[in-house]
This record gives structure tokens, sequence and C-alpha cells, in this order.
């Protein structure tokens, strides 16, 4: 009678699992999008590329298999082909933020970052946007050039230090400029936004004191693409293993925190046009280790990886010098930003760090989205609430828009030769309303460092120590081993 009432219990389970196979398979709503077959069933396979950090090559095999158009879940869809970015990002405002944005939720607040509905994040981001505008920002553009003059003065000294090693003891002594380089990211940050610099380029450890701080944060990108209602638990686990650095933290606080508490309307800060529009200090608080989250990474990642290719190919240190130096002599008061060789250096840099390497989802709305691919000229139907998204990794190096593209090549960037799709298919920033809000902050931040950095000569002599960087593909990526080291010899 047992053996019978288990015989009858794994049939009806076989056939349970079965319907349910073969309705994800083929009766779905997304059945005519393909890919493989466990990705039709469950998540679990881009969870794990995820956490492990390949999931942006993962995605490329299967586009290589499957086409521009893949399954990679469920419920969420990928696609390759640039033309997807303006109806997904940009046209008619865009598709709205895929709800594991709320992931990056903090201390109980949604972020400007995190934040799904426009009108809550139009509060926040309306009284902030003025200083991202490009007038601001060259009014006010001493504020980063003072922490710029001090980066290049700690570098030159770092770089003499590696010469001395090298001549007594035969081998140069690293720097690690992706260190560097999150000291310049937040002190300009802070300078520009909130008044006041950070201190980062003058500490003397050789790890910033806030990177911990902005490390564990990277670290939950892991799990960025989960539902909130696992992502929570998950946290939690993950922190409990793996606490984060409270020193980090309190040393991040206790900057932020007393700035709020003195912030005055007059002072035109960050913090006092949040304040001033009605979000509570704790709020503003939060927002403000926010930016400094995300303008610390993103920037010194970039930053640190420009300077990487840079002293690889002494070539483009030497072309880009002589431009430099040729607009100083034609006119003192030169604006950077005019310059085409810095401007190509720059988005070659932006192309190929992959700072942001995954792709940005957003929710298909209620209308559904139609899309017709140009490569196979099939049409998919993705329903209300498919997650859809396109991502840098894909798009910076897809062979037919970018030539040799794990070729650092600014010149591809010159003239006649940078194509219309070139310019649509580089999203370092991502597109449309929920691009980053601080876009000309952080050009103006690269632009100036790049040009101050090379214009010192401080990379003459130097090298980068191994062929090229590895990053783990997270939302915002981890570089391996969390170095970029160059020598001096
Ligand atoms: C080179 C440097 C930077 C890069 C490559 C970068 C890249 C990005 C990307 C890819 C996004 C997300 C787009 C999406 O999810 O669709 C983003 C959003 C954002 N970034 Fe940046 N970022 C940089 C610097 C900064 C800086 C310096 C700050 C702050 C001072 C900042 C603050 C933000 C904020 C607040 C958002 C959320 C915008 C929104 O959703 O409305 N970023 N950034």
């Amino acid at each position: 009678m047992e053996d019978r009432g288990l015989a009858i219990y794994l049939f009806a389970t076989g056939v349970l699992l079965a319907t349910f196979v073969a309705y994800r398979a083929y009766f779905d709503r997304l059945r005519d999008v393909p890919g493989p077959l466990l990705c039709r069933l469950t998540s679990l396979l881009d969870w794990y590329h995820s956490y492990v950090g390949d999931e942006s090559k993962w995605i490329d095999t299967l586009h290589a298999k499957y086409g521009p158009v893949i399954r990679i879940a469920p419920n969420e869809v990928v696609i390759s082909e640039g033309q997807a970015l303006a109806p997904i990002y940009s046209e008619k405002g865009g598709f709205l933020k895929a709800p594991c944005y709320k992931n990056f939720d903090s201390e109980g607040h949604e972020t400007i970052f995190s934040a799904l509905d426009p009108k809550h994040r139009a509060v926040r981001s309306k009284a902030v946007m003025p200083m991202f505008s490009t007038a601001n920002l060259r009014a006010r553009s001493d504020a980063i050039e003072g922490c710029v003059n001090d980066l290049v003065e700690r570098l030159q000294k770092e770089a003499n230090q590696s010469r001395r090693a090298a001549k007594e003891t035969g081998k140069p002594s690293p720097v690690n400029v992706l260190q560097m380089s999150r000291r310049l990211a937040i002190d300009a940050v802070c300078s520009y936004l909130f008044g006041l610099q950070y201190g980062g380029v003058h500490e003397q450890s050789t790890k910033l004191s806030a990177s911990n701080y902005v490390d564990s944060i990277v670290a939950f990108g892991r799990f960025f693409f989960l539902p909130t209602w696992l992502f929570q638990p998950i946290l939690l686990i993950s922190e409990y293993l793996q606490p984060p650095d409270a020193q980090s933290q309190e040393r991040v606080e206790g900057f932020t925190k007393p700035l709020v508490s003195i912030s005055k309307e007059s002072d035109n800060t960050y913090q006092s046009r949040l304040l001033k529009a009605g979000i509570t200090e704790h709020e503003t608080d939060v927002q403000m280790k926010d930016v400094i989250f995300a303008g610390t990474d993103t920037t010194g990642t970039n930053f640190g990886s420009l300077l990487f290719q840079l002293a690889k190919h002494p070539d483009v240190h030497a072309t880009l010098r002589e431009e430099i130096l040729a607009a100083e002599r034609e006119d003192p008061d030169y604006n950077p930003q005019n310059l085409k060789y810095l401007d190509a250096v720059l988005r070659e840099g932006l192309r190929t760090s992959m700072a942001n390497p995954t792709r940005f989802p957003r929710q298909v709305p209620p209308q559904g989205f139609l899309y017709t691919s140009l490569t196979t000229t099939k049409t998919y139907n993705l329903p209300a609430g498919t997650l859809v998204g396109l991502s840098p990794y894909t798009l910076h190096l897809n062979p037919a828009v970018f030539p040799d593209p794990y070729e650092f090549k600014p010149s591809r960037w010159l003239d006649d030769r940078a194509t219309p799709e070139m310019y649509r298919d580089w999203i370092p920033f991502g597109l449309g309303p929920r691009q980053c809000i601080a876009r000309n902050l952080a050009m103006v931040e690269l632009c100036l460092a790049t040009r101050a950095v090379v214009r010192s000569g401080v990379l003459e002599g130097a090298r980068p120590v191994g062929e090229r960087l590895e990053v783990f593909e997270w939302f915002n990526a981890k570089v391996k081993g969390e170095r970029i080291d160059l020598v001096w010899e």
C-alpha cells in the first residue's frame, strides 16, 4: 500500500514537472525567444554567472550560439544590437528600471540610483541636477583642478620611489594606480559637490580609508539581479560570513554626517540642495554616501585603467602630450574638452575599461515591446513586465562596430574614421533619462586629470605590470586583485 502511495506521488510529481518544463519551453509568452532550455526554466544559471563574475562573457557565448535576441532567464531577455538602445532607454522617456535596482536601496531609503518611481527620484534629482550642468562645472572647475594637482604631486613622489627601488634593489616597487585614482575620485566628488575635500590624496596609508566601504557595496553587486525578497537574506548571510569593514564605513560617515548638520541653504552644496527640497537629514546623508560610492568606484576604475593604457602605449601618450603642449602654446586659456585627441583617448578608455560591464535592465511597459532584429529580420513580441536590457560589455566589444575591439586605439575615434554606430553603441554612462546623473562631472574629472598627468610627463618611463586588466563582471566591476600596478625604471 505504501509502495503504491509512493509510486502515485512520484508519478504526479513527474507529470507536474514535465508540464512545467513543456509550458516554459513551448507555450509561455517568451517561447519564441531562443536560449538554453535551463534558462527558460530558471534564473539560477544567470545568478550563478553573475555571482562568479563572468556573466557578460557567458551572455556573449549565448549570443554567438542563439543570435542577437536571447532569453537568459524565464522572464529576462538580452539584446546585442545597438538599434535596440533608443526604444528601451530613451525614446518616449525609455522603459522603467527593473525591480532589482531596489537592491541598491540604502538604510531604508531609495537613492537617486535605486529609485524605480520617476516621481520619487525627480524631487531629489531636480534639486541637485544644476550642479552637473556644463556651465556650473566650468565655473567651479577649480575645485576639481585643485584635487588633480594634488594627485599629480603624489604620483610624482610614488614614481620616484619606484625608480629608487629599481636602482637600489634592481626591482622597481609597484605603484597601485587604482588606489591613486580612487583618491582623486573621492576628493573631486566631495570637493565639488559637498564643498570639502575628503583628503584621500593626502592619506599616507597604502589603501584609501574609504576603499573598503566602496568595495563592500561593489561586492553586493554580484547579487544585483536577484529578486529583492531573495537579495535581502542572502546579503545578510554574506555580511555575516564576511563582515564589512566598520572602520571604513565610520570614516565615510564621520565625513558626511557633520556636513549635513552644519549645512546652510546659502551653501548651494549637494546636501543643502537636498535639505532645501524637503529631504530629511538622514536621507540626505544616505544620498551623499551613495554618490561617494558611485563617484569613487566608477571614476576610480576608469581613470586607473586609462593610466594603465597610457603606460602600455607610449605612442598614444606621446601624441597626446604633443597635442596638450601645442594647445597651451597657442592659447594658455584653452578649453581641454575641445582637444580632439584627448577626447578620443577618453572615449577609448571608457570603451575598454568595463567599469560597469553588465546590462542595465528595464521593464517592458504595459503596451508591450515589438522588436525586429536587423540581423535576423525576426520580430519578437515581448509582453509587459518582461525584463530587457543591453550591456556595455557586448556593445563595446562588438567587432562589427569596433574592429579589433580589445585593442586600445584612440585613433578609431578621429575624423571620419568614427561611425554613427560607434557613437550610438558607446554607453559607459548608460543612456536616456536614467543615465549617469554625473556624466558631465565625470568627464570633466577625467579630462582634467588626464591632461594634468600627461602634461607633467610623470608617466614617462612607466610600464604596466601585466598584459591586461581582468575584472569580476558585477554591476560595478571589481578589478581582480584590487590592483592596477605601474612600475618606473
Ligand atoms: C567615469 C565615471 C562614471 C561612470 C562610467 C558612471 C556610470 C554610470 C552608469 C552606467 C549608471 C547607471 C545607468 C543605468 O543603470 O541605466 C550610472 C548612474 C548613476 N551615477 Fe554614474 N558613473 C560615473 C561617475 C559618477 C559620479 C562621479 C557620480 C556622482 C558624483 C555618479 C552618480 C551616479 C548616479 C546618482 C546614478 C543614478 C542615476 C539615475 O538612476 O537616475 N556617477 N552611472
